[in-house]
């Protein structure tokens, strides 16, 4: 596959996936899910009255098809075999996201982006692009994210969070559309960042500009992206603003 030297696009808002977008899949992957794996056991045991917890329980017991009083252990074993797989169920999301939060609050860990990724997100915040996220990682560890980056607190350059509860599934073109609506953007005037092949043609699907990340050593480097402008760094993408 060529990647070309440099994509050139005219928008408002830019929106960003994470996880081989801004971000190894390996760090999140490794670090994260490490911390996360031996923590879901006690979480749910500490957390068993409240009703985000509640609620995530049912979701993997539907989505398992396991049984209505499927014991701590059962969902526990479901959880890890999602994050082997890393599969992207939302209750193991949510509590996953639960986790590193706490996590960040403590110190315990933090985010990691590509080199290019930071640089060109200040360079975009500072020339009056909009900026926000979706990913599947739920905001209440994205914000986190953001706030503990290696250079710092990156919050202030984000306008808006989405993940797969605020927004839906991100293979669904409504997401995208309920995305566009809460940002008050026109479809066409917001250019989406990603390395799913899926998540380029959902976007596309609901009228954005797409660019595919192809970053050498992430999981979808060798996907298919079609005539989709594909690139391996932000450092190729040029984002001009679009006037209203
Ligand atoms: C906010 S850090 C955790 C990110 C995460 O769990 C995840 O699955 C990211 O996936 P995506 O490619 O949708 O950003
Ligand atoms: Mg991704």
């Amino acid at each position: 596959m060529t990647n070309a030297p440099q994509v050139s696009v005219s928008a408002q808002t830019i929106v960003v996936d994470l996880e081989g977008t801004t971000s190894a899949a390996g760090f999140i992957l490794g670090d994260l899910y490490d911390y996360a794996r031996p923590r879901l056991a006690p979480y749910l045991a500490e957390h068993a009255a409240e009703e985000l917890t509640i609620e995530a329980r049912a979701q993997v017991v539907a989505d398992a098809g396991l049984p209505v009083d499927a014991t701590d252990a059962q969902i526990v074993a479901v959880l890890h075999d999602w994050m082997a797989n890393d599969v992207k169920a939302t209750p193991l999301k949510t509590l996953q996201g639960q986790i590193w939060a706490d996590g960040f609050a403590r110190g315990e860990i933090s985010s990691h982006f590509f080199d290019d990724a930071i640089p060109q997100l200040r360079a975009w915040h500072a020339a009056g692009l909009g900026l926000s996220v979706f990913s599947s990682g739920s905001v209440a560890s994205q914000v986190p994210w953001f706030r503990h980056s290696p250079e710092g607190d990156l919050t202030p350059l984000i306008t808006a969070y989405f993940d797969t509860v605020s927004a839906g599934s991100k293979k669904d073109p409504a997401s995208y559309d309920a995305i566009a609506e809460a940002l008050g953007v026109s479809a066409g005037d917001i250019v989406f960042l990603t390395d799913h092949p899926d998540e380029v043609t959902a976007a596309r699907d609901a009228g954005w500009q797409v660019i595919a990340l192809s970053r050498p050593g992430e999981p979808w480097f060798d996907a298919d992206f079609g005539d989709v402008p594909t690139v391996s760094s932000f450092s190729d993408i040029k984002i001009v603003q679009a006037f209203a």
